[in-house]
């Protein structure tokens, strides 16, 4: 397309335009046209589009230096070097990296410490161990080395889970940290926004159940089948029967037009892991045990002892492997977790865990692995050292 459209698309912004269209009496279908309009993805479209037509991804080449083709040989050759602006690539970091903690670094002084959520610029990838970035946030930050992606999931591979160790700690078990009181929480503030999936199970139906609200009730064969044609995100046996959730129980939820809130042992993300789904990972992690003794001082948490699920309050020792299960869990599968909460004062973790939803489902703007920007729907193996993409 050339210049001369380009700039004709720009005289009918959104807003000249939607004063034309509403002019002529369509008022609703304005509203939609202006909020598709202003969404980042089309904008970032348009302003593709915008640049591609006006030719400005091609570099600027300095001047060619005086005298050069007076020159009397026969073929000269000018051979300009430019280096674009356009910086190698971003990255989020996913784990927290402080090099004094590091005794294999090469040098304390020449590395980059960072946060989980930090955004990097990566300057070099050249040597396969160490990498070379500096912070996006900070203008003046220098450059320094960072570990390599490759260097960083070595090490989480070698890392042993802390839980083999500990025998009281029974992962995945009863955590009674606060996911499904969140998830109630979410769902009461806005049920028209958010939805649960309705489990599969194999026992039989009672009285008081509705097929479909409840459970869907299926029968062995068909769980069976379902397992074997992995259309379960995770599922296990209680006293002889299967229960499970299934990806077409969260298609359901997706098709209402809701945000399905999914309760699923970090283990299984990696089902959901896909450009289909896009999931926002939060991990609910307990606060410190003070903390976690004087807010669930009236809290009562379902167990299984001996097959029999009881209800009781919170022991000493529910508190201590709650801590060290998060903990495990933090470090086997922090990678994968978008935000990670507190659990401590349950109105401020709610409200501020709404919040984050809400901003999240505002600006569409979500961070995810970048082999998701192509079209095709994609499984994407969150690597444990950076996601490269920001759409
Ligand atoms: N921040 C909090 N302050 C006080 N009580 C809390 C808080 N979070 C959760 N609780 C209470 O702790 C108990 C266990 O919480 P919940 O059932 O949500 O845990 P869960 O993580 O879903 O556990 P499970 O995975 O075993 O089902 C409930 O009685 C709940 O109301």
């Amino acid at each position: 397309m050339d210049k001369s459209l380009a700039s004709s698309r720009e005289k009918h912004r959104p807003n000249r335009l939607a004063s034309d269209l509403i002019y002529q009496g369509w008022r609703e279908e304005v509203k939609e046209l202006v909020a598709l309009l202003n969404k980042p993805l089309l904008k970032s479209l348009l302003s593709v589009h915008d640049a591609v037509a006006q030719r400005d991804f091609e570099p600027t080449l300095p001047p060619i230096p005086d005298g050069v083709l007076e020159e009397e040989e026969d073929s000269v050759k000018i051979v300009s070097l430019v280096k674009t602006k356009e910086p190698l690539l971003f990255v989020r970091a996913l784990f927290h990296y402080d090099p004094n903690e590091d005794p294999a670094v090469p040098c304390k002084n020449a590395a980059v410490a960072f946060n989980r959520g930090d955004i990097l610029q990566i300057v070099s990838t050249e040597d396969d161990t160490w990498w070379q970035a500096c912070h996006v946030r900070d203008d003046a930050s220098q450059a320094g080395l960072i570990p390599s992606q490759q260097l960083h999931e070595r090490r989480v591979a070698l890392q042993r889970p802390k839980a083999l160790f500990k025998p009281r700690v029974k992962p995945p078990g009863p955590s009674g940290v606060g996911v499904n009181e969140l998830k109630r929480r979410l769902l009461i503030s806005n049920p028209d926004h958010y939805g649960v999936t309705v489990p599969h199970t194999t026992r039989e139906k009672r009285r008081q159940e509705n097929e479909g609200v409840d459970y869907h009730f299926v029968s062995v064969h068909t769980f069976e089948g379902g397992i074997l044609n992995h259309r379960f995100i995770e599922y296990g046996m209680y006293k002889g029967h299967y229960y499970g959730t299934s990806l077409d129980s969260v298609h359901q939820v997706m098709a209402e037009g809701k945000v399905c809130l999914l309760d699923v042992h970090p283990s299984k993300i990696k089902h959901v892991y896909t450009s289909e789904f896009r999931p926002y990972v939060v991990f609910v992690k307990p606060p410190q045990i003070e903390e976690l003794r004087l807010t669930r001082r009236r809290a009562k948490f379902i167990c299984d002892e001996d097959d029999t699920n009881l209800v009781r309050i919170f022991s000493e020792e529910d508190f201590e492997d709650m801590i060290d299960l998060a903990e495990t869990m933090e470090n086997q599968y922090g990678h994968l977790f978008d935000k990670v909460i507190v659990n401590g004062d349950i109105a401020v973790v709610f409200r501020e865990l709404k919040a984050d939803l809400e901003k999240i489902a505002e600006a569409d703007i979500q961070w995810i692995p970048a082999e998701w920007s192509c079209s095709s729907p994609t499984k994407a193996r969150r690597s444990c050292g950076y996601l490269t993409g920001w759409i």
